[in-house]
């Protein structure tokens, strides 16, 4: 009897293995890539991930390998999800392997050095694979314990976006197609700088009022950047965009708005990020964003404020004052009005 062909997902991290259960529900075999092989041998034993992912059972259908050359090597269809700080090196000295594969990048952040996005960084390892990305409002626990949830596929290869939703489409995960990859991935990096201001806001019992303020303000402030480097402005308008911006702003679940909020509580970055022990992107993203848009004289106060606060030995009471007494601008930048 011929063997189901695997699918890859690189990442022994909490979505890593939301992921692979989803997989392995609709009947797909999955090898999950984590480069710890005694955390491989514990999911093993265990049927669990309780370092990353504690509470949830893992489907029989996953097998825990910390061999990257032998799921690469079986599988056609390979979704990433290391941080963004791993995944040019993890994936470099495999190159060989990838060429023609599918990879989809699942990772929300920027490598700080070129300023260049997963998918982008995939591409320039493989040229000859095909390259998609999954983002969205997809908060990891939430996507375990089957809460209902839409994500998007994005991807100029139709094939490739449809291959994806035959493959983690199911009874509680919708996934929608895209064809602007650029943009949905650009909405999953940015927003994670917006989730510590809410997390900071959250802590420091700011009101409603506030909440929407800056959740909104963010969406003007992030759809602005992207324009300035290419990107359709409609696409924040979906999930990728608003819909990842409001869960991660909004959930004490999210790891960005942990660090926020324990940065709200008076801790130090370091301290925050310690006490988190798992990947929050936003902190780098925010480095980088910073220069960049300063680079490309994109104005972003929310970016500059908060960057003020963690780098630059500002107080939140400063910040907010010059915000506040910021000159009044337009509410929506881009309202279309040819045809419409
Ligand atoms: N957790 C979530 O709710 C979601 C996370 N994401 C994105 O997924 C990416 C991964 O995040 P999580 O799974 O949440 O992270 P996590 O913090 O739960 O786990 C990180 C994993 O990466 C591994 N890792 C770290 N350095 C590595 C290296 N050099 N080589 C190989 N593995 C390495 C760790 O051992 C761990 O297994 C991030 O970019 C995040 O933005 C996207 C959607 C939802
Ligand atoms: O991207 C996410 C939800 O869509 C997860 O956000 P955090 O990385 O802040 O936990």
């Amino acid at each position: 009897m011929t063997q189901l062909q695997p699918i890859a997902v690189l990442g022994g991290g909490s979505f890593g293995t939301a992921l692979a259960n989803l997989l392995a529900e609709n009947g797909q075999r999955v090898l999950q890539w984590m480069r710890d092989p005694e955390q491989a041998e514990q999911m093993r034993q265990s049927g669990e991930n309780p370092r990353y992912l504690k509470g949830v059972k893992l489907h029989p259908g996953i097998e825990p390998t910390s061999d990257l050359g032998a799921a690469l090597q079986q599988a056609e269809l390979v979704l990433v999800a290391l941080p963004s700080s791993a995944l040019r090196d993890a994936l470099q000295p495999v190159a060989g392997l990838l060429a023609s594969k599918m990879l989809v990048s699942t990772t929300k952040g920027i490598e700080a050095r070129t300023f260049k996005l997963m998918s982008q960084i995939l591409e320039e390892i493989a040229p000859d694979a095909r390259i998609g990305v999954l983002s969205g409002p997809n908060l990891a626990k939430e996507v375990a314990d089957h809460a209902l949830t839409a994500t998007v596929i994005a991807s100029e290869d139709e094939e490739l976006c449809l291959r994806v939703q035959q493959a983690l489409h199911g009874r509680t995960f919708r996934v929608y197609a895209s064809a602007d990859r650029f943009g949905v991935e650009l909405g999953g990096a940015l927003k994670n700088v917006y989730a510590i201001m809410s997390g900071m806001a959250a802590a420091l019992g700011m009101g409603e009022n506030t909440k929407s303020m800056l959740i909104t303000r963010a969406l003007a402030e992030m759809t602005r950047f992207a324009v300035k480097l290419g990107a359709n402005p409609m696409t924040f308008l979906g999930l990728a965009g608003v819909g990842d911006l409001i869960v991660t702003c909004s959930s004490p679940k999210s790891r960005n708005y942990q660090v926020g909020y324990a940065l709200g509580q008076g801790l130090s970055l370091d301290e925050a990020v310690q006490r988190l022990g798992e990947v929050a992107e936003g902190v780098n993203t925010l480095k980088v964003l910073k220069a960049r848009a300063e680079e490309l004289e994109v104005y972003m106060p929310l970016v500059a404020g908060l960057h003020a606060v963690l780098f630059e030995g500002r107080t939140l009471a400063q910040v907010i004052e010059l915000l506040m007494r910021g000159e009044p601008k337009t509410d929506v930048d881009f309202i279309p009005t040819a045809g419409f």
